[in-house]
């Protein structure tokens, strides 16, 4: 017997890849990627040309697809239903005064939280309508519709039908949709978008099917990047995800939403009917790469300094803040680098305080998490810096928790394809798939390293206060 195929795909930040698995066991038989053009704001064209390359001879045969992609960004589409102007992306910091003015004319953050599950920040895409309103007045009138960037990716498979859908995860990180109730709260488009309130596409529950594409392929609804890796990564209680890609996410799965009044949290929806509370730091993988620049050096080189000197790296501390940070809110930071002598200032310092650095913010994002009330057990570390040797040598310092580092994948791709396979089998559970395979398992650090761990995450925190003003106590937010 044949197996069924089906395919998911994760179009992110920075490219296009493509699994192909076994719908029944979900193992994968095919793969494809592309790259992305780099900037906040991109022509969803790009996007459509890196599907292309990306499934180029990847698709035969398969029965049905689902897209994951990266939340948030902004897709204007005019009545004739081409794009407006390029799409602001969820990194793309230029509405970061229409976010704090959004917060402070809707009853500030407490009512924001209360009514649809976050903050606004400027990734969020109540945010950058209100931006493209006050700042491209023209462009503005001419949005008949916006969407997501997966929901633009399946409205194209498609074949461009008058509704357009999305799914409940992907939309509660507009800004305005209620993810407790389950509705767009389209009062609060309308006062962000001068008024009006274009078209939305219509929400469909987690298995159901989206349509076919014009050779027959079932399409899934498809959903936000992090809403499928947790997807695919069939989390327990107690588990908490951080990936390391172009954002740095810390999110787990609830039964409850999220209420977080100061911003931290943002109480999504994930893509299984519960929620997923998620913080994201604009400053992830790219701080290696920037790293590694700096000194002159290959990842792998970058790697081999960090993990030649002792944690702590000598008493150095970077704050990672290189495009500005969302988690916490400091739109216009910088990073910088504090402690420096002549003693410690050596190459393989920089590049340790550096990896520290940037996972010190995962810490307090997981600290935030924590605060909601999910109890973390153990992390695991997924996206393309879980790949970094220094990343998973010096993550279970830093976190002082178990550290679970699952076989290298695709797992947004992965996700997207469970959800096809769950919507072409019709169950009511998504198929049981063998599951993520743990690559490794690092301990909780004992002794000296836990000293150094609490020593570690105390200076980035001091450094923090000292430079943004912004306080926390170790293990709080
Ligand atoms: N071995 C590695 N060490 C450090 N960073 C890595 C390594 N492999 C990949 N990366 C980084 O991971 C990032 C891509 O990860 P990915 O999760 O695909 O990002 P995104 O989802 O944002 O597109 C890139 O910035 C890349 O440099
Ligand atoms: O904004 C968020 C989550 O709220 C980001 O996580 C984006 O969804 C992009 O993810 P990556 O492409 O960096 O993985």
């Amino acid at each position: 017997m044949t197996a069924e195929l089906v395919a998911g795909v994760d179009s992110s930040t920075q490219s296009t890849k493509v699994v192909v698995c076994d719908a029944r066991t979900g193992e994968i038989v095919r793969t494809g990627r592309a790259p992305h053009p780099d900037g906040t704001e991109v022509d969803p064209a790009a996007w459509a040309q890196a599907f292309a390359d990306a499934t180029r001879d990847v698709l035969d045969g398969v029965q049905a697809i689902g897209v994951g992609g990266q939340q948030h960004g902004m897709v204007t589409l005019d009545e004739a239903g081409e794009v407006v102007r390029p799409a602001l992306l969820w990194n793309d910091t230029r509405s970061a005064q229409a976010a704090k003015d959004l917060t402070d004319e809707l009853g500030g953050p407490g009512v924001w939280a209360k009514s649809v599950g976050l903050v606004p920040v400027a990734s969020f895409t109540v945010t950058k309508l209100r931006w493209l309103a006050e700042h491209e007045p023209e462009n503005a009138d001419r949005v008949a519709r916006v969407l997501l960037p997966h929901d633009w990716l399946t409205w194209r498979l498609l074949g461009q039908p008058e509704t357009a859908v999305t799914d409940r995860g992907d939309a509660s990180g507009t800004g305005y949709f209620s993810p407790t109730d389950n509705t767009y709260r389209p009062d609060v488009l309308a006062h962000a978008f001068g008024g009006r309130t274009p078209d939305l596409p219509t929400v469909l529950g987690p298995s159901d099917v989206a349509g076919h594409t014009s050779d027959g392929m079932l399409v899934s609804a498809g959903t936000g990047d992090n809403m499928a890796a947790a997807l695919a990564l069939e989390l327990a209680p107690g588990d908490a995800v951080i990936s390391i890609g172009t954002s740095g996410t810390v999110f787990g799965v609830t039964e409850t939403g999220a209420a977080d009044a100061s911003g931290l949290v943002a109480g999504f929806a994930d893509a299984t009917g519960r929620f997923l509370p998620l913080t994201a730091a604009l400053n992830a993988a790219r701080v290696l790469t920037a790293g590694a620049a700096m000194l002159g050096v290959d990842l792998a080189e970058f790697d081999r300094l960090a993990l030649a000197a002792e944690p702590g790296a000598g008493g150095l501390t970077l704050l990672p803040y290189l495009d500005g940070e969302r988690t916490p809110n400091l739109p216009g930071a910088t990073g910088s680098l504090h402690g420096l002598t002549r003693a410690n200032m050596t190459p393989e310092n920089v590049a340790r305080a550096t990896v520290e650095g940037m996972v010190c913010g995962l810490a307090a994002g997981l600290d935030a998490v924590r605060a909601q009330g999910m109890a973390v057990k153990r992390v695991l570390l997924i996206g393309g810096g879980a790949q970094s040797a220094a990343v998973r040598a010096i993550a279970p310092i830093v976190l002082g928790l178990p550290v679970v580092i699952p076989e290298v994948g695709e797992y947004v791709a992965l996700g997207a394809a469970r959800q096809a396979a769950w919507a072409l089998g019709g169950a009511t559970e998504p198929p049981a798939w063998a599951g993520t395979k743990n690559q490794l398992v690092l301990g909780e650090p004992a002794g000296a390293l836990r000293a150094a761990s609490i020593e570690i995450q105390q200076r980035h925190l001091d450094a923090r206060e000292a430079a943004h003003g912004v306080s926390a106590k170790l293990g709080e937010d």
